[in-house]
């Protein structure tokens, strides 16, 4: 039986996998499918090129694959009839176990709500009202401490009142909503009871204190009239105890008031953070897909879909239909595409075909869901690869957005799993959010922190102008950004600004040396910007057009040309591949053998992912570095910058209201070295990489040979050690010699 097949993969999977030679999982793999395919939420911090594609691709599929196959023969059990507790409790008026902060524990019957953490925790009932009626329930505070009780909706955050989707009443004798404290009623403590009414008729909420009522609280914000409102408290170092009328209240509710638990099913809404959206027969819908995955670059999600769709090859009866749902183009342009009818494409294969793996990127992801042309509501797996990257784009609430409108207990009874994985997982944004929306997630952590893969051999070259003086036969030669061009630059002076042109000049110059050095005729080379993408396009073109051939990939070339211009790069037909950090994660080229980082990210995250584009699937790489020894002066457009950075022509430092800084490589080499625990081998400015274990033994882009100088070296540097405990077995032998004659001599023979 093959390897996979025994960890519980399909054999059709199976197949396929030994058809593309995955003869065994990698360590991840080996983790990570018995875990999702047990049902468990996954972190998964492994190093490029290790396989966390395939870890999380592969039992996702196959539970999809196994889930339409159950439900189109019938065999799927319904939400009414299925057996998970969890389900059920979900269909009640409690409080929810899964719309709650961590720290914030509940007892079994989802009545008593309890959290010792010195910050605000929060929780939120399973069922909200909406619509219409007067609606009324009770807290008891169990236990002394700071709460805030009232009532939320559903994208409210769980610290209630602190934003303009949650309305609570302290204990202090304050009433807050959008972080606005104000003075309302008295303030309460332990054994006090408060009633929270509701009245959704005339849009009001006000509170009582041991059956005293302290008045109108709020009017409710009217553009929140269709939407639902849901019990909810927020504790710090305190305990409360809910009734939500299944049994007497202490004290009646107003009148013509009745308890939320009574609310008519036309006006009682289910939670969407907690569980079913409504208990209904389990039915597959055709825009409502099991799976979604989301990545941070149209590149990437196209990889995964294009994996997904090699790894079910011979899953059919029934077939999986992944999707592809990308953006990758100005969001102004974007809308007019739709407008043009790109929306409707998409909707007609929603439409026409079944959709049940989507993969995609966040912001069209985000666009097709709110819009409902894309449902989560059989959503069972939700997949954030390249989860640090995505949370530093600023997707950290959009993910929370999609996260809520997936149920957190399907239709069928089945628990939303999420999978969260980067080779640069270690983020402290990444921690929290696995805090807040993952469900007792098993952490996947093969080599600690950050760790760069054995197989990739990187080395730093100083870029010098000082020492190196070969750019000033450069000048003119090697288009550069512009960012000097009003500065009067004489190559006898060093002003900074003459260093800081001549370090760009020198770097394009290097990096044509080190493609001849080692004979590249496979590199990928990141720039800092696009500009730098493009001019070092022109110099090579200009240099030779075929020793040099190349193409660019960033975010102002069309998504069409990016697209072919990767495949050309995959399929050989260009030698080199120029890009900004958009092709930095994931892209996974076979058996790549060189890269280049003409400039050190500034995010130290990022080399580890750029170095890692090649050194995969244990195959040799080299990754050169250019490092400059001095400043260099650079463009850095943020929000201020009308254009965007588009002809931009403000070279003022950006704290004069220009679109420049000063970068200085040798705090970035710095902060690389310091946080992978490593210096980083220097090579030369002739670019031959320095003599180590890597040298003459290795063929870049190939699998590593066991050598027989290896053994030999090995051999060598055991021979004094073997030595030595020749030495120490003879004397230890001499002493119990020694021993047993005296013995002898003392004792006589025995
Ligand atoms: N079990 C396996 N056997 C052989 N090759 C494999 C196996 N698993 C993955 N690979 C290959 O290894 C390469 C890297 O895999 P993958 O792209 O999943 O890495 P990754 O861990 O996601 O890297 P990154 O962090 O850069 O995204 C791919 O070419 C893939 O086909």
């Amino acid at each position: 039986m093959a390897a996979f097949e025994e960890m519980g993969v399909l054999p059709q999977i199976a197949k396929r996998l030994e058809e593309l030679d995955w003869m065994l999982p990698t360590d991840v793999q080996a983790e990570a499918v018995p875990l999702i395919l047990g049902g468990g939420d996954v972190l998964m911090a492994a190093e490029t090129g290790s396989g966390k594609t395939g870890a999380f691709c592969l039992p996702i599929i196959q539970i999809v694959w196994e889930t339409i196959k159950d439900i189109q023969s019938g065999k799927a059990p319904s939400a009414s009839n299925n057996n998970s507790a969890a389900a059920e409790s979900q269909d009640k008026w409690i409080l929810s176990t899964y719309d709650r902060t961590p720290a914030m524990s509940v007892n079994p019957e989802g009545t008593l709500c309890q959290s010792r953490d010195a910050a605000w925790s929060g929780i939120r009932a399973t069922k909200g009202v909406v619509n219409k009626g007067k609606y009324y329930y009770e807290a008891t505070v169990s236990d002394e401490g700071l709460c805030r009780v009232g009532w939320s909706l559903n994208e409210g955050n769980l610290d209630l009142g602190t934003d303009r989707y949650g309305y609570g009443f302290g204990g202090t004798g304050k009433k807050s909503n959008n972080r606005q404290f104000d003075d309302y009623g008295t303030a309460y403590g332990l054994n006090d009871v408060i009633g929270c009414a509701l009245d959704l008729d005339n849009r009001i909420i006000s509170f009582y204190k041991n059956g005293v009522e302290l008045g109108k609280a709020f009017d409710i914000n009217p553009e929140f009239r269709n939407k639902a409102l849901f019990p909810a408290v927020a504790l710090k170092n305190a305990e409360l105890e809910f009734n939500f009328g299944q049994k007497p209240f202490k004290f009646a509710p107003p009148k013509n008031f009745v308890a939320v638990c009574q609310a008519s099913r036309d006006c009682e809404t289910v939670n969407s953070n907690s569980g079913v959206a409504v208990p209904a027969p389990v039915k597959l819908k055709a825009n409502a897909p099991q799976a979604i995955i989301i990545e941070p670059s149209r590149e990437l999600a196209e990889q995964t879909c294009k994996e997904i769709n090699s790894f079910k090859k011979y899953l059919d009866a029934p077939l999986i239909r992944t999707m592809l749902v990308a953006g990758g183009i100005p969001i102004k342009e974007q809308l007019s595409d739709l407008q043009k009818g790109i929306l409707w494409l998409i909707l007609k294969c929603l439409l026409f075909g079944q959709v049940d793996i989507v993969v995609g990127t966040p912001g069209r992801l985000e666009e097709l869901t709110k819009s409902e042309n894309l449902l989560l509501t059989h959503c069972r797996f939700l997949v954030l690869d390249e989860a640090d990257g995505l949370l530093s784009q600023g997707n950290e609430a959009l993910i929370s957005r999609l996260h809520s409108r997936a149920p957190k207990i399907t239709t069928d009874g089945k628990r939303l799993q999420m999978i969260v994985c980067s080779a640069t997982l270690h983020s402290i944004e990444v921690k929290k959010m696995a805090d807040r929306l993952m469900h007792f997630p098993t952490w996947i952590d093969l080599k600690g922190e950050d760790s760069v893969p054995e197989t990739v051999h990187h080395v730093v070259v100083t870029v010098d102008p000082r020492t190196d003086l070969a750019w000033h036969n450069l000048l003119k030669r090697i288009p550069t950004d512009g960012v000097h061009a009003k500065d009067t630059l004489i190559p006898a002076s060093a002003t900074p600004e003459m260093l800081s042109e001549a370090v760009k000049l020198l770097k394009g110059e290097y990096c044509v040396r080190a493609i001849t050095e080692h004979k590249m005729d496979q590199a990928i080379i990141f720039c800092r910007t696009k500009v730098d993408c493009d001019n070092l396009e022109k110099y090579l073109n200009s240099v030779d057009k075929k020793k040099f051939s190349c193409v660019c990939l960033h975010s102002d070339r069309k998504p069409q040309e990016r697209l072919d211009n990767l495949e050309a790069f995959k399929q050989k037909q260009v030698k080199f591949l120029i890009c900004t950090d958009v092709a930095a994660r994931g892209i996974d080229i076979r058996s790549l053998p060189f890269m280049i980082n003409i400039t050190l990210p500034d995010d130290k995250a990022n080399y580890v992912h750029r170095i890692g584009r090649v050194g995969r699937a244990e195959r040799m790489g080299l990754a050169i570095s250019f490092v400059s020894k001095v400043p260099e002066k650079v463009w850095f457009h943020g929000q201020w910058c009308p254009s965007h950075g588009k002809g931009c022509t403000n070279s003022k430092l950006t704290n004069q209201g220009g679109c420049c800084i000063w970068y200085d490589e040798q705090q970035c080499l710095g902060d690389v070295e310091e946080h992978l625990g490593i210096t980083i081998s220097q090579a030369d400015t002739d670019m031959k990489v320095p003599v180590d274990e890597f040298d003459g033994k290795v063929v870049y882009g190939q699998k590593k040979k066991a050598s027989t100088s290896a053994y030999q070296s090995h051999v060598a540097q055991m021979a004094g050690a073997v030595q030595e405990l020749a030495v120490q077995e003879m004397k230890a032998q001499l002493i119990f010699h020694s021993f047993a004659t005296n013995a002898k001599k003392i004792f006589g023979s025995v």
